[in-house]
């Protein structure tokens, strides 16, 4: 399987938490902990959303990304889920790794300090350029979309 080193700073507030780590060898995620206050667990409301600080922040190398994605447990059994998974983690980007946690559960749910709250998975990234054109080659589909093709 293939390796990339990313370079990890964890952040004062990640003092005593692990490192997010494979589970199991075939893992695709490493999941990543709250890094909140032990003493002020954060409660999220049914509805509600927050930031969650993860105590991480990281050099990812050019042509790589991080996604933040979430993770099946906790929404399965709470509705717990990343607002905007997948979260995209740029390669230039140097602040701290946030999780945007959100409640679609219907009842209170409570994060506590290095709680597993999402997954980290490494993605090659394929940047764009555009070729500008005044029209476009002829297909089937043609411009049918939004359920065109029927059930
Ligand atoms: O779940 C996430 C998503 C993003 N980020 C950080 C890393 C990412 O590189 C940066 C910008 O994210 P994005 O491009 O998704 O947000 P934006 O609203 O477009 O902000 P910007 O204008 O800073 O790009 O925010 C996180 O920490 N967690
Ligand atoms: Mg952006």
């Amino acid at each position: 399987m293939k390796n990339v080193t990313v370079s990890v700073c964890p952040l004062p507030h990640f003092e005593g938490l692990n490192l997010p780590a494979y589970e199991t060898a075939g893992s695709a995620g490493m999941d990543v902990r709250a890094a909140l206050p032990e003493a002020e667990p954060m409660v999220l409301a049914p509805g509600a959303r927050a930031m969650v600080p993860t105590g991480l922040s990281v050099a990812i190398p050019e042509g790589y990304e991080i996604q933040v994605r979430p993770r099946s447990g906790l929404a399965a059994k709470h509705g717990l889920t990343c607002l905007n998974t997948p979260g995209t983690i740029d390669s230039d980007y140097r602040g701290e790794i946030k999780v945007i946690l959100i409640n679609l559960g219907t009842e209170p749910f409570t994060i506590a300090r290095g709680e597993r709250i999402a997954q980290l998975v490494l993605a090659p990234v394929t940047q764009l350029g555009w070729a500008e054109v005044d029209t476009l080659d002829e297909t089937r589909r043609g411009t049918g979309g939004f359920g065109s093709t029927g059930q």
